[in-house]
């Protein structure tokens, strides 16, 4: 069978609910947008292969509940990540300065060798901005992070966003063979691999409020 991807790679978004997560997700793997708030419970995940250099990559991306009473359950799969996207809602201060407690959460339970990027979501409201393109800036800069300003409504930076975080993940492994890098033999499905994770406990989705 024709080989399908050449990595696999793990990524996780993590950050307050409705900041846009399962959002920015459902954009960069259906380019495809929902404008109400079904919250995630527990933890979700969606795959998109990407070529990065000539090398086809699979990602996996773990779309996390920001809500507090889940985060037993999603700390657990923190140590699995290879790379994260902390992701704040531009509209929504608390958002951004709770970054801090989910960065120190991810520094207690992700790998030490985990690529972390700052996303500013919802950039297309303009009218209700809180927090500036140069707060966001200055708070990457301190974590030594890129940071990306996004808007899953109008599909700016999203690919960009994930590509980056992917591009970091590769670069990390390349100086680090004995790093992250994981291999996928070429009969390994998405199926399997779907399987795989669903039988490790993958959650649902509820409705929820809409917050637009
Ligand atoms: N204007 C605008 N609204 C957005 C954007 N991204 C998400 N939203 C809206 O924000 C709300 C929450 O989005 P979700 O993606 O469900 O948020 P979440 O972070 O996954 O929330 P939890 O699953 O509860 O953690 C929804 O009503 C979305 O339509 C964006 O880029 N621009």
């Amino acid at each position: 069978m024709a080989k399908e991807y050449d990595v696999l790679l793990r990524l996780m978004l993590l950050g307050d609910s409705g900041v846009g997560k399962t959002c920015l997700l459902w954009r960069f793997t259906d380019n495809d947008f929902h404008p109400s708030h079904i919250s995630t419970v527990g933890i979700d995940f969606k795959m998109k292969t990407l070529d990065i250099d000539g090398i086809k990559v699979r990602v996996q991306i773990w779309d996390t509940a920001g809500q507090e009473r889940y985060q037993t359950v999603t700390k657990e799969y923190y140590r699995r990540a290879q790379g994260i996207l902390l992701v704040y809602d531009v509209t929504n201060e608390h958002s951004f300065q709770h970054i801090v407690k989910w960065a120190s959460d991810v520094d207690e339970s992700a790998p030490d060798q985990v690529k972390r990027i700052l996303v500013g979501n919802k950039c297309d409201v303009d009218q209700r901005r809180r927090v500036s393109t140069e707060q966001g800036n200055k708070l990457a800069q301190s974590y030594g992070m890129d940071f990306f300003e996004t808007s899953a409504f109008t599909d700016y930076n999203v690919k960009e966003a994930f590509a980056r975080l992917t591009q970091l993940v590769l670069d990390g492994n390349r100086k680090d063979p004995d790093g992250l890098w994981v291999n996928v033999s070429s009969d390994l499905s998405t199926r399997d691999l779907q399987q795989d994770e669903i039988g490790q406990g993958v959650a649902e989705k509820a409705e929820g409020v809409c917050l637009c």
